[in-house]
């Protein structure tokens, strides 16, 4: 094996590094080809219960892109069947829920999560890549718990929370006792990750950003506070991201973590505008990846200077990859990234 790269690592502690790391959101699995041949015939969690398998498949886009960094395979619901959730990941729709949360005594109902019982495959998998096949590190994750709730409320995915609104508006004590689970189950989670091997963590609030500035601050912020505080223990570089979640960076920079996650609507420099002092990843609108190279490496350019300006960048796009961006390109994207940066 070669020579263990951390650069990663140094960029999400803040510190300056030779050249702008990179790793992509979703990067695993979607486009590359070995991977829709496995999907064929296994499921997610098919391929999640099986660690060599699962190892497999979060390797693939180390080998083919050359990224800083892989991500576990698996999914935000992967913990939730351990704490009493019947979900079931549905082609063409996506994750779907049978047993939606409606009242308090629901959440009553939620149990906690032991990750060496309820999901030892998971802790299988990462210290098979970490102790025998990785030479770069491995980032594990978590859902946070407003983007959890929505998928638990809604009974699957949606495009207004509607329905997740109304329960934090009207019954607080059903809320903040929902909250506070995902956090407890969010953390144990983590906490295990960690103990298994995973060298830095990403936190996706994917759709917080449907809030505004004053419900983030009354009904989520204290609660991430808590995990992220409880999460400072384990010593990995805690990254938190979220989708058109601009209005928000200024209090997550209020928060114990190490990284914040750019979604594409707010560039690096904006961002740096607004005085957020921690490490940025970002964040190529995954879009660009279907237009003429000339017109990706112009951008690309743009964010790697935009995050020179300050010590520590990330490359990464603003969301996941999309099934149809070639793997091609995601080569050809990691080598320019690497060469201009180190210009
Ligand atoms: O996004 C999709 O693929 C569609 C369905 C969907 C899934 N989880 C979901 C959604 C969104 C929604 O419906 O709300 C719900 C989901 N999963 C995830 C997030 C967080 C985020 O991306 O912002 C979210 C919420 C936000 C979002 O949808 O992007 C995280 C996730 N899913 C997954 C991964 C692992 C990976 O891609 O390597 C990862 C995270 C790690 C990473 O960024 O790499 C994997 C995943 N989840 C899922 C699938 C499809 C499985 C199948 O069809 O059998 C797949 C595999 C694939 O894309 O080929 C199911």
């Amino acid at each position: 094996m070669t020579k263990f790269n951390d650069t990663i690592l140094k960029a999400f502690r803040g510190e300056k590094t030779d050249y702008t790391p990179v790793w992509y959101m979703r990067q695993a699995g979607r486009s590359q080809k070995e991977y829709r041949e496995l999907k064929k015939k296994y499921s997610l969690f098919e391929i999640t219960h099986q660690p060599e398998l699962c190892a497999y498949v979060t390797r693939l886009p180390v080998e083919m892109y050359n990224v800083d960094a892989a991500i576990l395979y698996k999914d935000i619901m992967s913990p939730l069947p351990a704490i009493g959730v019947d979900v079931e990941i549905k082609s063409g729709i996506g994750p779907v829920i049978d047993n939606p949360i409606a009242s308090l005594q629901d959440v009553e109902k939620l149990g906690t999560i032991d990750p060496e019982s309820d999901v030892p495959y998971v802790l299988d998998t990462i210290r098979l890549l970490t102790k025998e096949q990785l030479n770069v590190p491995l980032i594990g994750f978590s859902g946070a718990p407003f983007t959890l709730a929505s998928y638990m409320i809604e009974g699957g995915p949606s495009k207004n929370y509607h329905k997740t609104k109304a329960l934090m508006y009207s019954d607080h004590k059903a809320w903040f006792a929902l909250m506070d689970k995902l956090a407890d189950m969010t953390i144990t989670y983590v906490k295990a990750q960690v103990n298994a091997g995973a060298q830095a963590i990403q936190i996706f609030d994917s759709w917080v950003g449907a809030l505004n500035v004053a419900d983030y601050r009354t009904y989520i912020k204290p609660v991430m506070n808590r995990i992220f505080s409880e999460l400072r223990d384990t010593n990995v570089p805690l990254i938190l991201f979220g989708v058109g979640a601009g209005h928000l960076v200024k209090e997550w920079n209020d928060l114990p973590v190490d990284v914040i996650g750019l979604d594409w609507r707010m560039s690096i420099k904006e961002a740096r505008d607004l005085d957020v002092t921690k490490a940025l990843q970002g964040n190529l609108d995954p879009a660009f990846l279907l237009a003429d190279w000339d017109v990706v490496e112009e951008k690309a350019k743009q964010i790697i200077d935009e995050g020179k300006a300050h010590p520590s960048h990330i490359f990464n796009l603003g969301h996941g990859v999309t099934p149809e961006i070639s793997p091609e390109r995601l080569k050809k994207l990691t080598t320019f990234i690497h060469e201009y940066s180190m210009k």
